[in-house]
């Protein structure tokens, strides 16, 4: 897959967020977006997701087969990660799991359930998600998009309500199941964005 942003600016009413931000971000290269709080890095994110529309520029998708991809099916190469994302409260996680399933598959040799045990959600597989802590749900989150069978993750502030152990889970999940994918994580914490190589801070594209 690759992902090229040529001259791509965000602006909100009068403000311009960012502006001819162009980057390539291609195969399974880590990149990690860097800057300080209200920068802008969600929303090149969300840009990048297809959640949001950029104000200027253009962004093209291409397949490692080398089709162009329309931007409206990019979601279908990709899997998210972000603190705005809410998962359905009224399901339990078996439920979540199943509905995902419907849209993406996951990693082959893995069922559900054996995804869940090594997020440490075994004991909710039949618990409501409204009945989550909040690190309970990122890890959830995490689960959903890590384990999708797809080309791409894009990771936002992966590890936010994670403790410790959790932190400690998202690394080797990273470095376990993300050598040969893609992956863009919006970050300000070195934990979360440690293994990657490639850095982009936002603030050179004012
Ligand atoms: N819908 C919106 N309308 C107006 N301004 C917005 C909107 N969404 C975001 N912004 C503004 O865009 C800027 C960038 O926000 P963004 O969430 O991308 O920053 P960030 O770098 O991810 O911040 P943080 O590190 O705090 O998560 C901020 O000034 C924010 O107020």
């Amino acid at each position: 897959m690759t992902i090229s942003l040529n001259q791509v600016g965000k602006r909100y009413n009068y403000d311009w967020i960012f502006r001819r931000f162009s980057f390539t971000f291609t195969g399974t290269g880590h990149y990690a977006i860097l800057g300080a709080n209200g920068s802008g890095k969600s929303t090149l994110l969300q840009i990048i997701s297809g959640h949001h529309h950029h104000s200027e520029g253009s962004i093209a998708y291409q397949s490692a087969e080398g089709k162009t991809l329309p931007q409206d099916q990019f979601f279908r190469h990709s899997a998210i990660v972000a603190p705005y994302l809410e998962l359905v409260e009224e399901f339990t996680l078996e439920e979540c799991f199943g509905f995902h399933l419907h849209f993406k598959s996951f990693l082959p040799g893995l069922t559900p359930k054996e995804i869940a045990q090594t997020v440490g959600l075994e004991k909710a597989w039949r618990k409501q998600v409204r009945n989550f802590s909040s690190g309970m749900k990122q890890r959830a989150r995490l689960a959903l998009a890590i384990f999708s069978d797809v080309p791409v993750l894009l990771l936002d502030e992966p590890c936010t309500n994670l403790d410790a152990d959790g932190v400690s889970l998202y690394q080797q999940l990273i470095s376990k199941y993300c050598s040969n994918r893609m992956v863009i994580v919006s970050s300000n914490e070195e934990a979360e964005y440690g293994f990657c190589k490639e850095r982009i801070h936002i603030t050179d594209y004012k």
